[in-house]
């Protein structure tokens, strides 16, 4: 799960509990209406009917526009709030036993809607609840004051404790998912690095390839690279040797380039330098000098037939056309193998190949 759906979550669960608000104060309303469609008493007043007409129009909206983010449901729980405490106080003055019955039951009906719907929105439960409240306080005028008291305050400190309960789920739900968020961010990021050389695997490279692609128009060249006679060197020098002159390549190379190119490992002895924005001249100066950091790590190397005593690379450089990566690589790879067979230690670009090596783009696909 991402930050976002969690914040999507968090809005679709504001959403449900201001519908659901909304809902309940019709469900009441309407009862309060009843004697109209024959089921008891009429209860009807000014602010009834009003609930009735606001809570189904803002159910209404929400209904039909499920995306809207308003923050409505503070102002919304105070406004329903402030209406049943005018339709308490209206009829009120129309009881005509006064017990504290009407006062007290009145009071449940708005902590029953306002816990149901409000229970994760403490804020929204005090402003549902505090005209109601308040109204009903002044017009019981202390004469019961005990009961209705222990009417408010036990469903408040009830609902107060699980509310903090709640926050303190919450709390730990998210700094858990930030906490996995990141460690899959560090995972991720290491599953595209080569653990010897600490260089860009395949998949690193695909992943910056396709941000580069999209979002660099300039000209870009790949650079293919093969440590020459690698397997002679691994063969007489043993492969941890060979694992450690591979590292000390890897640092030529990275150290021999611009902090922007993409340097990976492509395969065993193999290495792609990925450059962006550069022309001709600037890449083949670059590969010239990652060559010629190599030769100055002097590695030893006895077994570089014919080519020095110590470890040298051969390269490949070639144009990317029309975003054409795999192509490039191929004409990268081309140029690299004739610059191995004309000796080793060389560089050659696609371009400079006489005709006969060059595969067109037609005959590649
Ligand atoms: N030590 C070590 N050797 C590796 C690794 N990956 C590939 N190699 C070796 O690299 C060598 C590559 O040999 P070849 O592909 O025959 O090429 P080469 O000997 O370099 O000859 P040319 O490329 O023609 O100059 C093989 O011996 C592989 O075992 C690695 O991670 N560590």
């Amino acid at each position: 799960m991402k930050i976002q759906s969690y914040d999507e979550l968090k809005h679709s669960k504001y959403r449900l509990s201001l519908m659901l608000l909304l809902f309940l104060n019709i469900a009441v309303s309407l009862f309060c209406l009843a004697p109209m469609i024959g089921l008891a008493k009429s209860e009807m007043t000014l602010p009834v009917i009003l609930v009735t007409l606001l809570s189904a129009a803002l159910l209404a909206l929400y209904l039909i526009k499920p995306k809207l983010k308003l923050p409505l449901l503070n102002p919304v729980a105070f406004i329903l709030g402030a209406l049943w405490a005018w339709h308490i106080n209206y009829r009120y003055h129309l009881v005509f036993y006064f017990d504290g019955s009407f006062l007290i039951i009145s009071l449940l009906s708005v902590f029953f809607i306002s816990a149901i719907a409000l229970s994760d929105y403490l804020l929204a439960f005090c402003l549902n609840i505090t005209p109601p409240v308040l109204t009903v306080l002044l017009l019981d005028n202390g004469e019961h004051l005990a009961l209705i008291l222990l009417t408010i305050a036990l469903p408040l400190i009830g609902f107060s404790l699980q509310h903090l309960m709640r926050r303190r789920t919450d709390h730990f739900t998210l700094r858990l998912m930030h906490q996995l968020y990141e460690e899959k961010e560090n995972f991720s990021d290491l599953s595209m690095l080569d653990p010897l050389t600490g260089l860009y695997n395949r998949r690193g490279l695909k992943n910056r390839l396709d941000n580069i692609l999209d979002n660099h128009a300039g000209s870009h060249y790949v650079l293919l690279l093969d440590i020459d006679h690698f397997k002679a060197y691994n063969d007489n020098y043993g492969h941890a040797m060979g694992d450690q002159a591979l590292a000390r390549v890897s640092i030529a190379i990275r150290d021999a380039v611009r902090s922007r190119d993409v340097v990976t490992r492509y395969g065993g002895e193999e290495f792609l330098v990925l450059m962006t924005n550069v022309n001709a001249s600037i890449a083949m100066k670059l590969a010239e000098r990652i060559r010629q950091y190599v030769v100055d790590l002097e590695i030893p190397h006895r077994f570089n037939e014919r080519v020095s005593t110590h470890v040298t690379i051969s390269a490949g450089i070639a144009p990317i056309y029309d975003n054409e990566f795999d192509q490039a690589v191929a004409n990268a790879d081309r140029a690299l193998y004739v610059a191995k067979n004309q000796g080793r230690n060389t560089i050659l670009a696609w371009e400079d190949l006489p005709k006969s090596n060059v595969i067109s783009s037609s005959e590649a696909h």
